[in-house]
Order: structure tokens, then C-alpha cells, then sequence
């Protein structure tokens, strides 16, 4: 993890250093809709945590805003920090895309390109001018992602048409392939079935060990199987808005057993019974 992102902002403080992304969002705007509010959450290094929350709480966009993938949307704006190694993501002279670069993101929806496996995985690599040993790199990210065995006779085939697990493993080693340091992961399994799903979800236990992963679900089952840590969002509509807000984030088995908050509470035991 001797990433840097090659700019030359201060130092933040009030980041400890097993924390890999400090967010400390104030507020987040799509135009003059308050999306999100008081939002603080630290990804810590070489974990899991799962950020879970009714529908519209904010989860995604909160993930979205680690990596500066909002910035893609014009009428979204962010007031706070987000620390990366130490430095501010959303610092005066940072470039999103190194910061993509860092903080690779897996979506919803598999998205491979309509090209070959191959080229899926070396995507990320050909555009950031790697002169490296290419094949090398292509092999290491779809072992990783546990895909080679799978697809080694048939590099050249279209990833498209490879089933919808596939096609999300495809995904993860392109964003592994030019060795991010943290995976966003946004609802990786929401299209997938449960054999496909269990599949990602020991992927990513695999992956810990190499990266430090975020990941939005619904289903709470999966945050208790793979995160380490869950930070739990919800809605406030006291203003007449729907904003939302972190209610608290902690060990997953606190969170889940004995968390701290009643909005919590309410939520998981409504979810559970
Ligand atoms: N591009 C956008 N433009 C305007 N509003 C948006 C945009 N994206 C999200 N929102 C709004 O921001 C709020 C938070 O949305 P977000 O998708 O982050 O919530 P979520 O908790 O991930 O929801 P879900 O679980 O349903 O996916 C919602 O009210 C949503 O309608």
C-alpha cells in the first residue's frame, strides 16, 4: 500500500493509520436536494465494511463519493473530506481519475465491454500506459478475481458472453488489474443468483487479504457473512425532505447483536422479523 496520489496537498489530520478512507461528510447535494448529512465513516484497512440502510438513505452515494465517481454527475456536490492516504481526495489539485485509479469501483449491473476477456481485464492497464508485462498482469488479476480457470482456453471470446457471475468476476479483475489499494463495491451481487453470489462473497473474503474493500447491500445476511464492519444509514424526513444520515457504524457482530442506536435497532429487528 505505498500508493500516493501524486499531488501535493497537506497532510490531514484525524485519520488514524489503519484507516485506508476517512469520510467526513457534511453534506451532499444533487443540485439543491440535501441527499446526505453528518456522514463520518473510516474504511479500515485490510477489512470489509458493509454500509447498509432502508432504500435512499444515501449508501450509494456515500460509496460513489469515496472515489470521486459523483463527479460524473453535474449537479452533485460534496462538503467535507474524504482522506486517502492521508491527503484529500477532493484537495484543490487532485486528479479524479488517480483517485479512481487507487479506488476502483465494481457496480451494480456486470458491466464488462463488448470485447474479449482479455482486453476487459488489460482496459485499465492499456490506458494508464502500462508497459509491463501485460499478459502477466491480465493471468494475476483473473486468478485473483477466481475466474482463470474458467476462462484460460477462451481469452478471446467476447466477455459478454459469459453468464451474469462471470461476468461480475470479469469486472472485479479489471478493477483489480491495475492493483487498486481499496474496491468499492456497490450491490455486487444484487443481479446475481445465489450460487454466483456465494462465489463473489468468498472472492471477496479472498480479496481482504490483498485490498481493503467497501461494499453497499441489502441483504443483511451478506454484510454479517463478509464485513468486518457495518455502518448503518438511515432517512431523516423531519424536515420534509428525505435525507440521509449515518446512524452508527461498528464490528458487524455489535452492530447486528448489540447495536448502540434505536433507529438502529428498529431497523435490523423490522428486517428480521
Ligand atoms: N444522480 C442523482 N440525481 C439526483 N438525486 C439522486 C441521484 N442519485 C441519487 N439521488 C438521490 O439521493 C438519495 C440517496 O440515493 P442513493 O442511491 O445514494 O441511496 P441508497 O441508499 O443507495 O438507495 P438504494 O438502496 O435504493 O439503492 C435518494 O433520495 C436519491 O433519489
Amino acid at each position: 500500500m505505498s500508493a500516493t496520489l501524486e499531488m501535493n496537498t497537506a497532510q490531514t489530520a484525524d485519520v488514524s493509520p489503519e484507516v485506508a478512507i476517512g469520510a467526513r461528510i457534511e453534506k451532499i447535494f444533487y443540485g439543491d436536494f440535501l441527499a446526505v448529512r453528518d456522514s463520518d465513516v473510516d474504511i479500515e484497512k485490510g477489512k470489509i465494511t458493509g454500509f447498509i440502510g432502508p432504500s435512499g438513505c444515501g449508501k450509494s452515494t456515500v460509496l460513489r463519493s469515496l472515489n470521486r465517481m459523483n463527479d460524473l454527475i453535474p449537479s452533485f456536490s460534496l462538503e467535507g473530506h474524504v482522506h486517502f492516504l492521508g491527503q484529500d481526495v477532493y484537495g484543490k489539485n487532485v486528479d479524479p481519475v488517480v483517485v479512481r485509479r487507487h479506488i476502483g469501483m465494481v457496480f451494480q449491473q456486470p458491466n464488462p465491454f463488448s470485447m474479449s476477456i482479455f482486453e476487459n481485464v488489460a482496459f485499465g492497464l492499456r490506458l494508464n500506459g502500462f508497459k509491463g508485462d501485460i499478459n502477466g498482469r491480465v493471468e494475476k488479476a483473473l486468478r485473483r478475481a477466481a475466474l482463470w480457470n474458467e476462462v484460460k482456453d477462451k481469452l478471446k471470446q467476447n466477455g459478454l458472453s459469459l453468464s451474469g457471475g462471470q461476468q461480475q468476476r470479469l469486472c472485479i479483475a479489471r478493477a483489480i488489474a491495475t492493483e487498486p489499494t481499496v474496491l468499492l463495491m456497490d450491490e455486487p451481487c444484487s443481479a446475481l443468483d445465489p450460487i454466483a453470489t456465494r462465489q463473489i462473497e468468498e472472492l471477496m473474503l479472498e480479496l481482504k487479504n490483498d485490498y481493503t474493500v467497501a461494499i453497499v447491500t441489502h441483504n443483511m445476511q451478506q454484510a454479517i457473512r463478509v464485513a468486518d464492519k457495518t455502518a448503518f444509514f438511515s432517512v431523516d424526513m423531519s424536515q420534509g425532505g428525505r435525507t440521509g444520515f449515518l446512524v452508527e457504524v461498528g464490528a458487524t457482530k455489535q452492530i447486528f447483536e448489540n447495536p448502540k442506536q434505536q433507529l438502529t435497532k428498529e431497523y435490523l429487528s423490522g428486517e428480521f422479523s
